[in-house]
């Protein structure tokens, strides 16, 4: 048999018998990175799949109960936090970021998986598809039933996620969320459904499916993410104050007014419609504008986008349109964007971008 330091030859074009290698150095090796969730949430009885505590199951017991990630690749389990998404700050976005570049800029490591819960999952991945400048598969995964729990799904999304973050065909893809066998672009995808498995959809439809462990492909993003990004959590320590108001009818000012005191930054407000604000707010957000804050307009629809001057004139606001980013990934984009520039063109111009 070939030394093993011959593994990194150019492969041979003859049909000669594979090299006898041991397997085990030809695995792929993939970090999984937990931070909580259902995933690793327990419940009184079998029938509590909605009822049940989250981040209650340590990393290595959740590894060790599925046994068959090893077929896969060779795992290794990372503690980072135990927490429910929906407690996740801007100081546990930093550190998760740091932690994930620093993992992907290792040679023995090929992938990253992070299990999470599934409230601000997919800020979590859009944050990581704008902040890590890598290549190598990242992919968040939760689930939406405990492991305590009649049919729980996270053993099989978890094996799904390995699969994902081992597989060659994941790299140069950004970060990808993968589950109830669809597998997602962080930056499409957002929680539709509550309660039931299939609770994760993106309008422009998923980039593919994970199967018995094995990738499938139908189409791949286009807009900028992690080796082609030009923002880096080397260069990032903390995040401005960027803040979401919402809109229906019969509004009031109160929050916008209270955020303008607080001195927030930017406020992202997630309109109606097409971003539509009513006719009192308009004025209290160009107040702010005029004072330095950045408006971006966003919708609380989930499909569609917001269309740059229709329904109100921003050039003549100067605010900022959110494309097609739901309000709490508009969040995360102007503050990421604000860590550059305070410029309202640049700003736009990266909204079309990412
Ligand atoms: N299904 C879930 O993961 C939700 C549990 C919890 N609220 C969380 O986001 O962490």
């Amino acid at each position: 048999a070939p030394a093993a330091s011959t593994a990194a030859a150019p492969a041979p074009v003859t049909t000669a018998a594979p090299s006898a290698a041991p397997a085990a150095a030809a695995k792929p090796r993939v970090v999984v990175l937990a931070t909580g969730g259902t995933i690793a949430g327990a419940g009184a009885s079998a029938v509590n799949s909605a009822t049940y505590t989250a981040a209650k199951v340590p990393v290595d017991k959740l590894l060790a109960g599925l046994p068959e990630l090893g077929n896969l690749a060779t795992v290794t389990g990372e503690q980072v936090f135990q927490i429910a998404s929906e407690s996740f700050t801007n100081k546990e976005l930093v550190t998760l970021a740091k932690r994930v570049n620093e993992l992907a800029k290792r040679a023995d490591v090929d992938g990253i998986v992070i299990t999470h819960g599934t409230d601000t999952l997919e800020e979590t991945g859009f944050f990581l598809n704008l902040v890590v400048r890598t290549n190598k598969p990242i992919v968040m995964v939760g689930s939406m039933r405990p492991g305590t729990a009649i049919s729980a799904d996270g053993a099989l999304n978890l094996l799904g996620a390995v699969a994902t973050a081992a597989a060659k065909d994941s790299v140069g893809k950004g970060v990808l969320v993968s589950m109830n066998d669809d597998i997602h672009t962080a930056r499409d995808v957002a929680k539709l459904t509550n309660i039931k498995a299939n609770a994760f959809a993106s309008q422009w439809g998923p980039l593919g499916m994970v199967v018995e462990g094995k990738t499938y492909w139908f189409r791949a993003p286009v807009k900028r993410h992690t080796s082609a990004s030009e923002f880096n959590i080397e260069q990032i320590n903390e995040l401005p104050a960027v803040d979401i108001v919402y809109g229906y009818g019969n509004v009031p000012p109160t929050a916008i007014e209270a955020l303008g005191k607080a001195g927030v930054k930017a406020i992202v407000h997630a309109g109606t419609g097409n971003g539509s604000v009513a006719d009192r707010i308009v004025p209290k957000l160009n107040e702010l504008r005029g004072k330095g804050t950045i408006i971006v307009r966003s919708s609380r629809i989930p499909a569609g986008f917001v269309l740059r001057n229709a329904e109100q004139p921003d050039d003549k606001y100067d605010w900022v349109v959110a494309h097609d980013l739901n309000p709490q990934k508009a969040r995360l984009l102007t503050a990421v964007a604000l860590t550059q520039t305070q410029d309202t063109k640049q700003l736009q111009r990266i909204f079309w971008e990412y």
